[in-house]
């Protein structure tokens, strides 16, 4: 399958959980956050981790543990979201472009 494909199915699967997840939550008693005036942002976290549950080097080096269609997955939320945050230990290590093409 190409990577184009691959990740038009992962992304699907994982908008239709977040979708799922905050249409099922109970309405509150008292207000929603929009009735109190301001919305949550849409905040997800991502990350590469290996089998064993490490997500970078010992050498705090920048280790490439993702496959070309995870990249691609990565890009392609990024480009879903108006802003990205890392910790300063991973600029500092990686200096990331942190762009999504
Ligand atoms: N596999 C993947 O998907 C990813 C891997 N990485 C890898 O991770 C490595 C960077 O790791 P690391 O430097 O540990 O992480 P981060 O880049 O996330 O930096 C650590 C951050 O956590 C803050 N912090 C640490 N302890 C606390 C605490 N007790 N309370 C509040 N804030 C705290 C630090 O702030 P302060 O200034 O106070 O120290 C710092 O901003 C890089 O090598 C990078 O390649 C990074 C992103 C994704
Ligand atoms: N998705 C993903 N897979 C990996 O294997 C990784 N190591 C990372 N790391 C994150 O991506 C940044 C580097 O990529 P760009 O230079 O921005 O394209 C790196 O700094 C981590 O935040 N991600």
């Amino acid at each position: 399958m190409d990577p184009d494909t691959v990740t038009r199915y992962l992304a699907k699967d994982f908008w239709s959980t977040v979708d799922k997840k905050f249409s099922s939550e109970p309405a509150s008693e008292t207000s929603t956050s929009e009735d109190r005036g301001y919305i949550y942002p849409k905040v997800t976290l991502t990350f590469a981790q290996t089998l064993d549950g490490k997500i970078s080097a010992s050498e705090r080096k920048q280790l490439l543990i993702s496959c070309k269609e995870s990249m691609v997955l990565t890009h392609y939320l990024r480009n879903q979201h108006d802003g990205i945050l890392v910790g300063v230990g991973t600029i500092l290590n990686d200096n990331p472009s942190l762009n999504g093409n």
